[in-house]
């Protein structure tokens, strides 16, 4: 792999033929936690312009700050060096234009489906007539499918429909950027490809600025325009952008013989199992733990009665 290949680009994307404007750059980002020798740098500089329209997948192993990423993203971390900004402004803190998808779908388990969403949507358009908001939230269970089950509580829900609530809660916020955090990862297959394909569907109408992190590369290709690797950390970097050149809409079972698909897939995924393999050589050669030369001890048989022990080591 070609040292150029491995340094992080600013990554500035095409929606169309035109540039669309930036909604959320992040510019020079580091991110750590711990102090003193227990310190862990998470990210190092990351520079990224997520542009309007537009869906990006970061794809990335576990472990290599994925969620520190999103968190970022949505406000609920600062950087601790370097700027993240959301229309030309500094993100202070986490906001509904920034609505965020987590895999662990955080519903209120005492509120039903429709009042679940309705939290959300009633704090959001307080200057809504009631009618307006009921109309709105009846919308977005119907656009996840969920019209037949609205009455029911998280514990009554498959863990699909659980992630469903929690998108169309998220979705019904109107955000000006989705923020999906590896949303369908505690999912079966199954189940995934169907909410893959139904986020896809969602998306293709809404045409909305999306963020999605996974640890799936077909996944990623199905859904982005965009893609881009988050390194290895510690000082995890954003790798290079693959642009997903594939027609819309896009289906799952259509992509498994496209040979751009296939091609694609091949060269993210050779791309990270490089990455990967770089890092691990890099640690290995930075080791500078010096060689401990262990004494030439013999050991003694302690079912020898004490005195004897005693006597032998003198
Ligand atoms: N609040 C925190 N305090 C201390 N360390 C943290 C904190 N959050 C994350 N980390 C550390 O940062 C590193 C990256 O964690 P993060 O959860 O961002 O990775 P990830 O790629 O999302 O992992 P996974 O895919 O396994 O969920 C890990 O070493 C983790 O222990």
């Amino acid at each position: 792999m070609s040292a150029a290949v491995l340094t992080p680009p600013v990554i500035e994307a095409r929606v169309g033929r035109t540039v669309a404007a930036p909604v959320l750059s992040m510019l020079g980002v580091c991110k750590g936690f711990g102090s003193g020798v227990t310190r862990n740098e998470v990210l190092s500089n990351i520079n990224l312009n997520v542009r309007e329209g537009e869906f990006l997948a970061v794809v990335g192993f576990s472990g290599s700050g994925k969620s520190t990423f999103m968190k970022l993203l949505a406000g609920l971390e600062t950087p601790d060096r370097g700027e993240l900004l959301m229309e030309g402004k500094p993100v202070q803190g986490p906001s509904p234009d920034r609505g965020l998808v987590f895999q662990n779908y955080s519903l209120l388990p005492w509120l039903t489906v429709r009042g679940n969403i309705a939290l959300s949507v009633n704090s959001v358009f307080r200057s809504w007539s009631k009618g307006e908001r009921r109309d709105h939230v009846e919308k977005f269970i119907e656009m996840v499918g969920l019209t037949h089950a609205a009455h029911r509580r998280p514990h009554e829900l498959s863990g699909g429909m659980r992630q469903r609530v929690s998108l169309a809660r998220t979705l019904a916020m109107k955000p000006k950027i989705l923020l999906l955090d590896e949303p369908l990862s505690a999912l079966d297959a199954m189940t995934r490809s169907v909410l893959q394909e139904e986020i896809l569907k969602i998306w293709e109408e809404e045409r909305q600025t999306c963020v999605m992190i996974t640890n799936d590369v077909d996944e990623a290709i199905l859904v982005a325009d965009r893609i881009v690797p988050l390194n290895p950390g510690p000082n995890a970097s954003l790798g290079p952008t693959f642009t997903v050149g594939l027609d819309r809409p896009r289906r799952a079972s259509e992509l498994n013989h496209d040979t751009t698909f296939k091609g694609l897939r091949n060269a993210v995924t050779n791309y990270l199992v490089a990455v990967r393999q770089k890092t691990r050589d890099d640690e290995e050669s930075l080791s500078t733990a010096p060689l401990i030369e262990l004494p030439d001890l013999q050991p003694r048989s302690l079912s020898l009665p004490r005195k004897s022990i005693l006597n032998a080591t003198t």
